[in-house]
C-alpha cells in the first residue's frame, strides 16, 4: 500500500500536445487583444492537440469560444498557468508529443481512463497484447482481467452452477425428472469464449469510438515520456501504467502441476474432485463454482477460519453453508507439495497430512501486480515490496509525468475501484480538477454460494474506530427454503454507531445478497442512521425487508472506563 508516501499534489495540467500559438489562435478566430491576455499565460499553445483540431466534430463547435464570457478565460488560463509547472515535472511545454496519453494495459482501468481522456479533448494511445483466455508474458487482451479472466467469466460460471442447486429446490415445489439434468462441459466453455470474444470486439469498438489510438503489442516505458511498443517509439506528455495482476502460486515441490484462475475459467474438461488452496474472494467463488457443477471440492486454507477482514459473524456463518451444499473446508492447512501418481491423479501434502485422488490442485493465493519487464526500475518508478507501483493520492508515481490506476499499485483491487481511479485521473489531467478516489464505503461481494455483499466497516472495525456500537442481526430460513426443504439460511447485519445512529456497516449472505447491498450501500454512503432505516417500509416477502425492520439490537458494545469493550472486560474477568 502507498499510504506513506508524500509525493507532491498534481499540478493542474490542462495538459494537451501543442499546435503554434499564432495558428491555434487564428482557427479559434480569438481577438487579438484576447490572444495577448492569454499568451501571457505561456501555454495555452499546450492546451490543444492537432487531434482536438483536426476533429471535424471538435472544429464545428470552436465558434461557440467567441460566446463565452471573459471570466471562462480567466478560469483555463488558471489552468494553464499551472501546466507551466510541468516543466518542473520534466514535461517540455514546448515540445510536442505523439500523444497527451499513452497508457499500457486496456484492462477496467486504461481503458476507462483512456476513452474519458479522449472524450475531454486529449490525443490518447493504448497498447494491449493479442486475446487470450490465459494470460502471459505475450497475451492478454483489450478488457482486461475483469472482462477476460475475472468478474465476467466467472459471474458466467457462477450461473451455470447455480442450477443444479435450483434443480434440488424445484422438487419440494412439484417438479420431476424423469432423469437428472446433465451438464455439458464443452458447450458451457464454448459459449463463454463466445461471449469473450464478443466483449474484446466491443471493448476495441468502446476504445474506437472514443477516438483512442489501440496500438497492439507489448509496452515498455524507456524514459518519462517515451513508451517502446515491441520496437517502435511513442512519446507521451503522461504515461498512464494499468497493467492489473496476474495470479500469485507459492513455490512448493510439484507446484508445476497446480492451475491458476486463470486456467481454472478455461479447462479442457471438468474437474472430477480439486483441491483449492486459499480462503479469498477466488477460492470461495470457484469452490462454489465447481461443486455447483458437481466435483467433488476440497478447500484448504492456513487460517481457522475463510475470508480474511471480513466481518466475523460472515466468515463463520458462509462456511458452514458451503459446507452444508458438500464443501469439504480443511483449516489451519498449509499446502507443502502436490504430487503426481502414475495414473495421472494428484495428492495435496499439508502440514497435517496428504489427501489424494484429485483431477486438479488449483490455487487461489492471491495475485501480484504485473509489474515485470515495463522499464519501470530505469526510469526510477518506485515500487513496494510486492511489486506494486506506489502512487500518491492522486494516482501520480514517483517519476510526475507517469501515472498508475488498478490494481497494480495494489490499493483496493476491484473493477469499479479502477473504473473510479481511472475518472479521477481524467479529471486531474484533462479537465483542470485533481481528484482523489475515494475509497470510503466501497461496497464489494463475493460470488460464493451462497453469495456475500458488504459495506463499510465490520463489527470488529467499527469497535475499534467507535467503541461503542449497536449490533442488529437477522440470521433466518429464507421463505423459499420452507417448500425446497434445503438447509438454506440468510445472515444480516448491521453495524451502528451508538453515539451517532449512523449505520456504519452492512453485511449479508444469502440469496442475492450483491444486488441488495448495492442498493443498500448508497444509504451507507450517505451516512442515513437505523432511524431512516427504521422509517423505510419494506417490500414484502422479501429478505431484503429484514435490513429495514431489524427492531431490538442483538448486543450493545460499550467501551469500559479502562478502554476495553464491555465483551473484552468479560472476557478479563472471566465472565
Ligand atoms: N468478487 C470480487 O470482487 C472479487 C475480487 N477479487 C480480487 O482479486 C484479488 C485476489 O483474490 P484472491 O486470490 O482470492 O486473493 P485474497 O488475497 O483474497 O486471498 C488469498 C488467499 O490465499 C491465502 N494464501 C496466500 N498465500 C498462501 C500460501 N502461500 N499458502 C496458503 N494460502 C495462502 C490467503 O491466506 P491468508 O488470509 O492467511 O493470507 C487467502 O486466504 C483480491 O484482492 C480481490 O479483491 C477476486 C475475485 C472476485
Ligand atoms: N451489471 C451488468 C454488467 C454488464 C456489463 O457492464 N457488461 C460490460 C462488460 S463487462 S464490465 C467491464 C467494465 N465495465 C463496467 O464495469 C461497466 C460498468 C458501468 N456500466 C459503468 O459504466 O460504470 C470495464 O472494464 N469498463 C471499462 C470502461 O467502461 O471504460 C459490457 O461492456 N457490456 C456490453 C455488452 O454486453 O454488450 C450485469 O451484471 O449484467
Amino acid at each position: 500500500m502507498a499510504t506513506s508516501l508524500t509525493f507532491t499534489t498534481p499540478k493542474l495540467t490542462n495538459s494537451f500536445s501543442s499546435p503554434s500559438l499564432r495558428t491555434l489562435y487564428s482557427k479559434l478566430s480569438i481577438p487579438l487583444s484576447l490572444s495577448l491576455t492569454l499568451s501571457s499565460s505561456s501555454s495555452f499553445s499546450s492546451s490543444y492537440s492537432s487531434h482536438f483540431l483536426s476533429d471535424p466534430r471538435t472544429l464545428t463547435c470552436l465558434p461557440l469560444y467567441h460566446r463565452r464570457p471573459l471570466s471562462h478565460y480567466r478560469d483555463r488560463r488558471r489552468g494553464f498557468a499551472s501546466a507551466r509547472a510541468d516543466s518542473e515535472n520534466g514535461a517540455e511545454t514546448t515540445r510536442h508529443y505523439d500523444f497527451d496519453l499513452f497508457t499500457i494495459g486496456a484492462g477496467s482501468g486504461g481503458v476507462r481512463a483512456s476513452r474519458y481522456a479522449a472524450n475531454s479533448g486529449a490525443s490518447v494511445a493504448i497498447c494491449e497484447l493479442p486475446f487470450s483466455t490465459i494470460s502471459s508474458e505475450t497475451t492478454g487482451g483489450v478488457g482486461g482481467t475483469c472482462v477476460l479472466r475475472g468478474c465476467v467469466p466467472k459471474k458466467l460460471l457462477v450461473y451455470a452452477s447455480k442450477f443444479s442447486h435450483e434443480f434440488e429446490e424445484s422438487h419440494g415445489f412439484g417438479w420431476k425428472y424423469e432423469a437428472e439434468p446433465k451438464h455439458d462441459w464443452n458447450t458451457l466453455m464454448a459459449n463463454k469464449n463466445a461471449e469473450l470474444q464478443r466483449l474484446t470486439g466491443i471493448y476495441k469498438n468502446i476504445l474506437k469510438n472514443a477516438g483512442v489510438t489501440l496500438i497492439e503489442g507489448r509496452g515498455k516505458i524507456v524514459d518519462p515520456h517515451t513508451v517502446d511498443v515491441d520496437g517502435k517509439l511513442y512519446s507521451a506528455r503522461h504515461i498512464l501504467v494499468s497493467v492489473g495482476g496476474r495470479p500469485f502460486i507459492p513455490e512448493i515441490p510439484g507446484s508445476e502441476y497446480a492451475i491458476d484462475s486463470d486456467a481454472a475459467l478455461d479447462l479442457p474438461s471438468k474437474p472430477t474432485k480439486i483441491a483449492i488452496v486459499g480462503g479469498g474472494y477466488i477460492a470461495l467463488e470457484f469452490a462454489g463454482i465447481f461443486n455447483g457443477l458437481t466435483s467433488s471440492v476440497h478447500v484448504f486454507i492456513r487460517q481457522k477460519k475463510v475470508l480474511r477482514g471480513f466481518d466475523e459473524e460472515i466468515r463463520d456463518f458462509v462456511e458452514e453453508q458451503m459446507s452444508l451444499r458438500g464443501i469439504e473446508f480443511h483449516t489451519e492447512e498449509s499446502p507443502q507439495a502436490i504430487i503426481k501418481s502414475a495414473d495421472g491423479s494428484l495428492s495435496l501434502k499439508t502440514n497435517k497430512g496428504t489427501v489424494e485422488g484429485f483431477s486438479h490442485v488449483m490455487f487461489a493465493t492471491g495475485r501480484r501486480p504485473n509489474t515485470k519487464n515495463l522499464g519501470l526500475e530505469t526510469v526510477g518508478v518506485k515500487m513496494t515490496e510486492n511489486g506494486a507501483i506506489e502512487v500518491d493520492e492522486y494516482s501520480r508515481t514517483s517519476v510526475p509525468s507517469i501515472w498508475a490506476v488498478g490494481d497494480v499499485t495494489d490499493r483496493l483491487n476491484l473493477t469499479p475501484v479502477a473504473l473510479m481511479e481511472g475518472m479521477a485521473l481524467t479529471k486531474t489531467l484533462f479537465q483542470n480538477e485533481p481528484t482523489k478516489p475515494d475509497y470510503r464505503d466501497v461496497p464489494s461481494a463475493v460470488f460464493s454460494q451462497p453469495p456475500i455483499g458488504q459495506v463499510g466497516l465490520t463489527e470488529e472495525q467499527a469497535i475499534q474506530e467507535y467503541g461503542d456500537v449497536d449490533i442488529f442481526t437477522a440470521n433466518f430460513r429464507p421463505l423459499k427454503a420452507t417448500l425446497s426443504g434445503l438447509p438454506d439460511r440468510v445472515f444480516m447485519k448491521l453495524v451502528v454507531c451508538a453515539k451517532t445512529n449512523k449505520v456504519l456497516g452492512l453485511h449479508m449472505c444469502g440469496d442475492d445478497s450483491p444486488e441488495i447491498v448495492q442498493g443498500f450501500a448508497v444509504a451507507v454512503k450517505a451516512g442515513l442512521t437505523k432511524a431512516d432505516f427504521d422509517a423505510t417500509v419494506g417490500i414484502h416477502p422479501t429478505a431484503a425487508e429484514e435490513l429495514v425492520t431489524m427492531r431490538t439490537p442483538t448486543r450493545k458494545i460499550r467501551k469500559t472506563s479502562e478502554g476495553k469493550t464491555d465483551r473484552e472486560a468479560k472476557a478479563a474477568a472471566g465472565v
